[in-house]
């Protein structure tokens, strides 16, 4: 009977919302339930999903919002009717790099779940520290300078970890909770990434941490495929490194492993089977390449609070300016990633400043304008073919990708003679109504520049770029950017959305778990993703990719904002000097 037909849920713990996806054996999305953490929480004093305390850049989450957010989401569920004695796998995908400090009580509470309870009720008592820190922290420049060092350089430690030292990953920001709150640290008996945290808590016991989620800490040696010893001993501190060796808890290389089944917990409140696994959950970005068999020539990029640009790929090519992490589901391949902090909150920024000039309440939060001006104005913002192309940075939080302080920045570049000069605000561009259309560029053209090393050329006479490009995440459902993206980027096929475009993570964690229960022996993800995999119903063509000529031109462009950027690079590091 369909009504008996299997279904898996998979989680997204992201920064702004938690989401949860049930889907059938069939890769169908049945049931979606979403929980804003700003709009639907109650208790709570946080912005965009986080707490910042700005005097020493640190960016937090309450814990407990994440248990309230999971007690709403799992009674949305119910309310929409969904039988969760249906339901066969959970796993999910979780914002990376933020720890979960959990205290000695935390196991004998998880065990002990009383079905008349909410989670929050229940297991803000479980944390030896109520917040995590949220990837877009950046309190840990002394840690990450250590970190860096301790192999000979960023070279040695993005050879060994995937990544040279980020200020978000989770190694630095835990010789940092070392050093800032040694007596908790002491207190904690084990620590969870946001992935592993939603696994514990439909286990009912900590978690192991997931195989892609672990890279995204600057400890995991992903050649050698265990713990860095040298690295272990750094982030230990003052502390014992077999005591940090038992916080973080053991590993296990198969992404679709089989935990154990749904506490009782769950069962009894919600009417899970017991026969229902939990199956490792990982991180949101290694998730989004589970939303599709990506082939490793397609790429995504996905347009949430942080903008990422994500490649599977069989090649293992570390370099600082860029991660590697083991794919989540399959051995042998890699996940290829950059990751910028300033996606869409900078985005928002500049549809803000656009809106404002309207002076009309009821455009808050739309993308109308921003829209219109991003379409109206020409590429680069030329009004001839030999004017100058307008160049820009916009971060309003201090930026991963080049590594930079908040900051903005205008220049004109002149493609012939290369010439580059710093504007004002007002002299050359029409602000802010020109930065609709520069925002997105200089986002898109920063991919370009730092991806081209991996495309190659789709076909004769065509020159190297991606097969496909698809976009996810909140932003994804902007035509626009999709539209320049696809100028920018190529994509010999065209650009593409996923049908739940916005959902790809909550989406690619549930796959995680069709596959992890599903498989036959030795079948890979992409092989039982590839076999169901329905294009026509799962993906939608919303823009053009490779259009000959406005791809060249961008090709100039690229070479101008790698120009701006040194310059910019150079007068941040002189203003430091003076
Ligand atoms: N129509 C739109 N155009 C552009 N950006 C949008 C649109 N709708 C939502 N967004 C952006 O999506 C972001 C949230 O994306 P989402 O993937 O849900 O976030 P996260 O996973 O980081 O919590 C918001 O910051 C917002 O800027
Ligand atoms: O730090 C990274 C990746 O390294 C971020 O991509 C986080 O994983 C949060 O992502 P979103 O909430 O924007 O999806």
């Amino acid at each position: 009977m369909a009504s008996q037909s299997p279904l898996y849920i998979g989680f997204d713990l992201s920064t702004q919302q938690l989401k949860g996806v049930a889907v059938n054996s069939d890769l169908k999305v049945e049931y979606l339930a979403k929980f804003d953490f700003d709009a639907d929480s109650t208790g709570f004093s946080i912005k965009k999903g986080v707490m910042t305390n700005e005097a020493e850049h640190e960016v937090f989450a309450p814990v407990a919002l994440w248990l309230q957010a999971m007690d709403t989401v799992l009674e949305s569920l119910r309310k929409q009717g969904m039988d969760f004695g249906r339901v066969k796998g959970i796993s999910g995908a979780g914002q990376q790099h933020g720890s979960v400090y959990w205290n000695s009580d935390a196991e004998q509470l998880l065990q002990g779940l009383d079905a008349k309870k909410t989670l929050e009720d229940q297991l803000s008592a479980a944390f030896s520290h109520p917040y995590s820190p949220n990837w877009q922290d950046a309190s840990t420049q002394k840690e990450c300078d250590e970190f860096d060092a301790v192999l000979g350089g960023p070279e040695q430690l993005a050879q060994a970890t995937g990544s040279k030292a980020h200020h978000r990953f989770t190694g630095p920001q835990i010789l940092r909770f070392t050093r800032k709150h040694p007596q908790v640290y002491e207190k904690t008996s084990r620590i969870s990434l946001v992935s592993s945290f939603i696994a514990s808590l439909f286990l009912g016991h900590i978690a192991p941490f997931d195989i892609s989620d672990v890279c995204g800490m600057n400890l995991w040696n992903i050649k050698q495929g265990g713990y860095d010893e040298k690295i272990l001993k750094l982030c230990s501190g003052q502390f014992d490194v077999e005591g940090l060796k038992n916080k973080l808890g053991p590993l296990y290389e198969d992404g679709g492993k089989h935990l154990g089944s749904v506490h009782s917990y769950y069962r009894e409140r919600y009417g899970f089977s017991p026969d229902c696994t939990v199956i490792p959950a990982t991180g949101d970005n290694p998730a989004t390449i589970l939303a599709l068999p990506l082939r490793p020539s397609d790429a995504m990029v996905s347009l949430g609070t942080s903008t990422t640009f994500l490649m599977s790929t069989p090649n293992y090519k570390p370099d600082p300016a860029t991660h590697f992490f083991n794919h989540p589901t399959t051995a042998g391949l890699y996940m290829f990633m950059l990751c910028y902090k300033n996606g869409g909150l900078a985005r928002e920024h500049v549809r803000d400043a656009i809106n404002d000039t309207f002076q009309d309440p009821s455009l808050a939060h739309s993308w109308t304008h921003f829209d219109e001006k991003a379409l109206s104005t020409s590429p680069m913002g030329q009004t001839s073919p030999t004017s100058p192309m307008k160049l820009g940075l916009f971060f309003p939080r201090p930026e991963i990708v080049p590594n930079l302080r908040a900051g903005q920045w205008r220049f004109t570049y002149d493609p012939t003679t290369g010439a580059l000069t710093e504007s004002t605000a007002s002299s050359s561009w029409n602000t802010p109504h020109d930065e609709a259309r520069a925002i997105i560029e200089s986002q898109m053209l920063s991919l370009r520049l730092r991806s081209r090393g991996l495309t190659h050329s789709p076909g004769p006479g065509l020159p190297p770029q991606p097969r496909r490009v698809y976009l996810v995440g909140g932003g994804s459902k902007n035509k626009a950017i999709a539209k320049i993206a696809g100028e920018i980027l190529g994509g010999v096929e065209g650009v593409y959305k996923l049908d739940i475009g916005d959902n790809a993570c909550a989406l690619g964690a549930a796959y995680k778990a069709v596959w992890g229960i599903e498989r036959a022996e030795g079948q890979t993800f992409e092989e039982l993703i590839g076999q169901r995999w329905k294009e026509e119903d799962f993906v939608e063509k919303i823009a053009e990719g490779y259009q000959e000529g406005v791809f060249e031109l961008y090709g100039k462009a690229v070479e101008g904002f790698e120009a701006m950027e040194k310059r910019v690079l150079d007068q941040v590091r002189a203003e430091k000097r003076a």
